[in-house]
């Protein structure tokens, strides 16, 4: 179990040639990660996550701000002390970065060779963590012989090799279909779960952070520009860009296009209802709409899963007179969030 602080983190790069400018890649970036938290960077293409992790990994210097990883600076380490530090931090990346000329088991056996483990010892230790990714008949086999997820495990277990209480993950499952993407994430819950390490991940999948993460640190032009649980950052966003990775993945409210179109088709009063965990359920809505006689159409949305609890937008046509439409808005209005949207 390892706790990573970040304070004030930022990475500028110099300019290239006399006309190029400055690259600020990551901007006073502050993080808590605690022991045994799964915590995601979510950003679009060129936000500074990938730098990010080249800094807590040691593999860049910071330009300013300080890295504790366990309560010791990073960022003052000399290049031999960093070494230490990285050996207790393990690696997972988008290509698998795995050696093709060797074998399941060599691969994994490899950061054990790096850290001077005895034979006997290496032995036991990679037929241990090729069971644990579920890839014990696969020793001898060529890297080329796996499919991608098989391949991702491999990265996995080689990750875990030499006991690691944090694992930073570049885009692990970017590479991977839907289904073998979710069976990876499921054995990195695993990991988090059973062996306690922490999990420091970037993405720019919403899916991911929804599936897997507690906690969640949105980057922009190399700003963190909204942190939190994942529940109460995409059940509230406050920033644009969280806002389009929350319509990417949750049933949200229909844009102003689409909008339009559902107007030329549903002529009742347009409504949107926000369902939390803990607010107002669906049967409640229901029923209060039934006991007011007004109609009811599901025209758009979804209820989710959202670092496991309840979320979704419902827009829902209402159909009946006037006045008793308004009121079932009034009392609905009591129950839940709701928009009048035309
Ligand atoms: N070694 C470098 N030298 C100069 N600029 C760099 C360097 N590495 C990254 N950058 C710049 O820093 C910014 C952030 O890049 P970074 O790769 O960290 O973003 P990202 O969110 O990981 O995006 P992606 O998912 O596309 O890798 C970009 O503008 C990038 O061009």
């Amino acid at each position: 179990m390892t706790k990573v602080e970040l304070q004030g983190v930022g990475k500028r790069y110099p300019a290239r040639g006399r006309s190029g400018t400055e690259v600020v890649a990551v901007d006073d970036v502050s993080i808590d990660i605690a022991s045994g938290e799964i915590h995601a960077v979510i950003g679009y293409s060129g936000a500074g996550k990938s730098t990010l992790l080249r800094l807590v990994n040691g593999l860049e210097r910071a330009t300013s701000g300080a890295i504790l990883v366990d309560g010791v600076d990073i960022t003052a380490l000399s290049e031999a002390k960093l070494r230490s530090v990285r050996s207790r931090i393990g690696m997972i990346f988008q290509q698998f970065n795995l050696f093709h000329s060797r074998t399941i088991a060599k691969n994994v056996e490899y950061p054990l060779v790096v850290a001077g483990t005895p034979r006997p010892e290496r032995e036991a230790r990679v037929a241990e963590l090729l069971s644990f990714v579920g890839l014990s008949d696969y020793a001898a086999s060529h890297i080329e012989q796996l499919s991608g997820g098989q391949k991702q495990r491999v990265g996995i277990a080689r990750a875990l090799a030499t006991n690691p209480g944090l694992i930073l993950a570049d885009e692990a499952t970017s590479a991977l279909d839907p289904e073998t993407s979710r069976e990876v994430l499921a054995l990195l819950t695993k990991i988090n779960r059973d062996l306690g390490v922490t999990i420091l991940l970037i993405t720019h999948e919403m899916d991911v952070v929804r599936e897997i993460a507690h906690r969640v640190t949105v980057m922009e032009a190399g700003k963190a520009v909204e942190q939190g649980e994942v529940f109460e950052v995409f059940s509230n966003p406050k920033t644009d860009t969280t806002r389009r990775f929350v319509s990417t993945a949750l049933p949200t409210e229909p844009d102003p296009a689409h909008l339009r179109a559902l107007r030329e088709k549903h002529r009742g009063k347009l409504i949107a209802l926000t369902f939390r965990d803990g607010g107002a359920d669906q049967p409640i809505v229901f029923q209060t709409l039934a006991d007011r006689g007004v109609g009811v159409n599901i025209v758009h949305g979804g209820i989710t899963d959202v670092g496991g609890r309840t979320f979704g937008k419902l827009t829902l046509e209402l159909i009946g007179e006037g006045v008793q439409v308004e009121h079932a808005i009034a009392a609905l209005a009591q129950q839940t969030e709701l928009e009048v949207l035309a």
